[in-house]
This record gives structure tokens, C-alpha cells and sequence, in this order.
């Protein structure tokens, strides 16, 4: 079988004191697929994701990105690893306030010079490249150097998202980006990441529980559904 884009095998993590929180025997996520994760409040989206870049280590199993097992780098080359190959858009944006938007969208390639190589060779600069994602994404030309935390939400929305795609990375990761937004802003926002993704190459994993949002997207499943660990009330 030809290695997922992502893999999770016999993955088993738990908070310090607290239950087992996932169990997930498997899970592949193909290149080029757009997946949405659904799962109510506190039922581990979060920390999955936290795994999946590597950010949490998990107690068991294996998480494969690209075919490298992250678990078997040591902490510094895991970081490099997944600011190399994935994308966040967080949950509260985590824009840096005192930079500008055009800044924020730079900092990945200061990380990762393999984005910021794919950056130059397909836009000439790093700042063009940030210019061109976050005019797709709807922004004007004249925010560029405005301060992050000047923007509104639903902008401030699409910096986060400039900075996820920038350099394509093969995976990005949005966990409830949309959930400040109402429900027609939420379907545009999420067009725009998809075709931004699509024109980068790259898969999406997009977590939230916002179950309307799922039929938008190529596959979409419950984390109830891969997690043994999973209580009663979420399945
Ligand atoms: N840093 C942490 N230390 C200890 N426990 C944590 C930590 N982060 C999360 N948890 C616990 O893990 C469980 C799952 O939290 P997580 O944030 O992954 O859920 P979620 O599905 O993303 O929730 P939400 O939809 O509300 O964001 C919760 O019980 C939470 O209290």
C-alpha cells in the first residue's frame, strides 16, 4: 500500500492524571483530500491535533507524516519536521499583535527554509508570496502593514490562513477557525481555504463540531468513530 499523506496506528495518549483520552487503532489521511473531524467539546480534537504536529508525543503508537514516523525524531528535528510540513490555523488565530499582517503571514519561512525556498520559486519572494495568499483570500493590499491586532475577526481569519498555506506545506491543520463567524461567512471562508489548498496541492484537517460544515468537504468523520476511548455520550 503506498504511504498516506498521514498515519496513525495503535495511537494511545492520556493527560497526566487523567484517563485515557484517545485510543485510535487507525487512521489514514491521503493526499489531496480535504477531511472534516467532527467531535463535541472536550472530546480530544485538540489534543489529536497537538499530536499530529507533534506538539504533544503520544504514550503509544506510531503518528506518520509523509511516511516519518514524528515520535522517532528527537524534540528540535520534530519541530523543524512539522513546521516544514504542516500549516496551523488556530483556533483563536495566535497572530503575533504587534507585528504587521504581512509579517505574521513571513514568519513560517523564518522556520522553515524549505517553505521559504518553495515560496521564492513560485512567487520571486516570500513577501509577493505572502501578497498574492492574502489577496485570494480577500484582503486588500493597503492591511499589509497594518498591526494584526488592528483587524477584525473574520480578517484577522484569513491572516491565520495566509500563514498556514504559505511555503505549501503538504498538510494544513484548522482546528474551529470558523467559530467566530456566522454561517454565510463560515461556507465562504471555508471556499476560499479549499480552493487555496487545492491550488497549493495541499490536504486539509479540519476540526470543529459545527456538523453543518461537514458536506463541504471530500470525507468527513467523528472522532467518536476512530477513538475506542471515546465516552458513551460522544458516540
Ligand atoms: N494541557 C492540558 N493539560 C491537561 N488536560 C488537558 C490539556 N488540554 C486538554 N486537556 C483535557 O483533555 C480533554 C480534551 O480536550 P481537547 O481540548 O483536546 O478537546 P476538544 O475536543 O478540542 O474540545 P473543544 O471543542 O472544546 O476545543 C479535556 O478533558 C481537557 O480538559
Amino acid at each position: 500500500m503506498t504511504p498516506a499523506l498521514l498515519e496513525l496506528q495503535d495511537l494511545g495518549f492520556s493527560w497526566p492524571g487523567q484517563p485515557e483520552l484517545l485510543d485510535i487503532p487507525s487512521f489514514r489521511l491521503e493526499a489531496d483530500q480535504s477531511l472534516f473531524l467532527k467531535g463535541p467539546s472536550g472530546s480530544g480534537k485538540t489534543t489529536l491535533l497537538g499530536l499530529i504536529g507533534g506538539v504533544q508525543k503520544a504514550k503509544r503508537g506510531q503518528v506518520r507524516l509523509l511516511g516519518t514516523d514524528l515520535g522517532a525524531l528527537p524534540a528540535g528535528a520534530r519541530d523543524r519536521f512539522r513546521v516544514d510540513h504542516t500549516g496551523y490555523i488556530f483556533q483563536q488565530f495566535n497572530l503575533l499583535p504587534f507585528l504587521s499582517v504581512a509579517e505574521n503571514v513571513h514568519l513560517p519561512c523564518h522556520f522553515s527554509a524549505l517553505r521559504s525556498n518553495r515560496a521564492k520559486a513560485r512567487h520571486g519572494s516570500v513577501e509577493q508570496a505572502a501578497a498574492h495568499l492574502l489577496m485570494h483570500l480577500g484582503l486588500s493590499a493597503e492591511l499589509l502593514e497594518r498591526r494584526a491586532d488592528s483587524l477584525s475577526i473574520g480578517q484577522q481569519q484569513r491572516v491565520a490562513a495566509a500563514r498556514a498555506l504559505i511555503g505549501q506545506p503538504e498538510l494544513v491543520i484548522a482546528d474551529e477557525p470558523t467559530s467566530a463567524l456566522d454561517t454565510d461567512s463560515r461556507k465562504a471562508f471555508i471556499q476560499l481555504l479549499f480552493d487555496e489548498c487545492r491550488a497549493a496541492g495541499a490536504s486539509l484537517l479540519f476540526v470543529s463540531h459545527d456538523q453543518s460544515l461537514a458536506p463541504l468537504f471530500d470525507r468527513h468523520l467523528s472522532l467518536a468513530e476512530l477513538n475506542r476511548a471515546a465516552r458513551p455520550a460522544e458516540i
